[in-house]
């Protein structure tokens, strides 16, 4: 579907760009620790893709958080360890959870390992700020709680029961139909990111290059989401119409540091998340 298309279909959503991004960036003051600063709660990764666990580790990371807690697979956690030994794989307090990418659904052959599920299902019922990415988006059903989905236009057509076409004819009323059912925000991935609550207007983000369409990015954009709800957690408590506006604002970084990371040509998914630093500095300039 070209972008005129998909434009059309979707009318009723207003842009989300960089002023409101810079809205919703949490910046550290001096009173600061690392625990007030958010803990950032990471279950992704497995035996089949631990490189989902590094992605996702390193744009949280790159986003800014006081702590991360990874409580993945084995191997996966060895693997996220060696590249970044900040990272911290004992349990303890977090601020909020991302969940499920590169991880097997419920239903699927070998599932997770028993510890990984406990894990996730002390996650889900936690009633902190959650991110549901890939493997654990199913697990929205009958949830209540402060959550963000994040599927790319098959995994929500798999969610929904409908095909893949249907999605992609219309974005935003599939997004709007799975918000409503599950009562969550919904984040519609694709050349234009589609961003709808339960209730609420609707929004759209289309600061990404088509470069951007590479195996993993979708694991970076869960980072970035996870990092802002810890950061913002007692925010979206008090107020989850918040979750909306984060997730536009994952979006517009991650699209942001895509263009930086390619300057019109092809990077891979770690130089994007080296560059979101700098896109974060320039946003907070924006706002002052
Ligand atoms: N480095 C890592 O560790 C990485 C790990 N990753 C992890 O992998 C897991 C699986 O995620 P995934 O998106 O790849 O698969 P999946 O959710 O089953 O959706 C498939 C959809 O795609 C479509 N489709 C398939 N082939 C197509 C084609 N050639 N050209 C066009 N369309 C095609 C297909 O549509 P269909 O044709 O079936 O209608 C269906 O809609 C997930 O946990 C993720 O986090 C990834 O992030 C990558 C890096
Ligand atoms: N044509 C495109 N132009 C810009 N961004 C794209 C395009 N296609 C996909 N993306 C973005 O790339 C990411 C792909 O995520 P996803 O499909 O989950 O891939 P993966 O599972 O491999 O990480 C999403 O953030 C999506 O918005």
């Amino acid at each position: 579907m070209s972008t005129a298309e998909q434009g059309a279909a979707s009318v009723d959503s207003v842009e989300f760009g960089l002023r409101e991004a810079a809205d919703h960036l949490a910046e550290p003051g001096p009173t600061d620790d690392k625990y007030s600063r958010g803990v950032l709660g990471v279950v992704s990764g497995s035996a089949v893709y631990p490189g989902a666990a590094a992605l996702t580790v390193e744009a949280a990371l790159r986003t800014g958080v006081g702590m991360l807690r990874y409580l993945g697979p084995t191997r996966a956690a060895e693997f996220v360890l060696h590249r970044r030994p900040e990272v911290v794989t004992a349990p303890g307090r977090v601020q909020a959870w991302l969940l499920g990418s590169g991880m097997p659904r419920p239903d699927e052959d070998g599932g997770a390992d028993p510890e990984v599920t406990e894990h996730v299902e002390r996650a889900l019922s936690s009633g902190l700020p959650l991110v549901l990415d890939a493997g654990a988006l199913a697990q929205a059903e009958g949830r209540a709680g402060p959550m963000v989905l994040t599927p790319h236009a098959g995994e929500l057509a798999r969610l929904l029961g409908v095909d893949r076409a249907s999605v992609e004819a219309d974005p935003l009323a599939s997004a709007r139909t799975a918000a409503q059912r599950y009562g969550a925000t919904v984040l519609l991935k694709g050349y234009r990111t589609t961003v709808v609550g339960p209730t609420g207007a609707p929004m759209h983000v289309e600061q990404a290059p088509a470069w951007l369409a590479t195996a993993g990015a979708g694991d970076a954009l869960a980072g970035i989401l996870g990092a802002l709800l810890a950061t913002h957690s007692r925010a979206v408590l008090d107020d989850p119409s918040l979750l909306g506006p984060l997730a536009a604002t994952a979006a517009v970084l991650h699209g942001r540091a895509a263009r930086a990371a390619s300057g019109g040509g092809p990077f891979t998914v770690l130089d994007l998340c080296g560059r979101l630093g700098l896109v974060i500095a320039e946003l907070l300039v924006l706002r002052a």
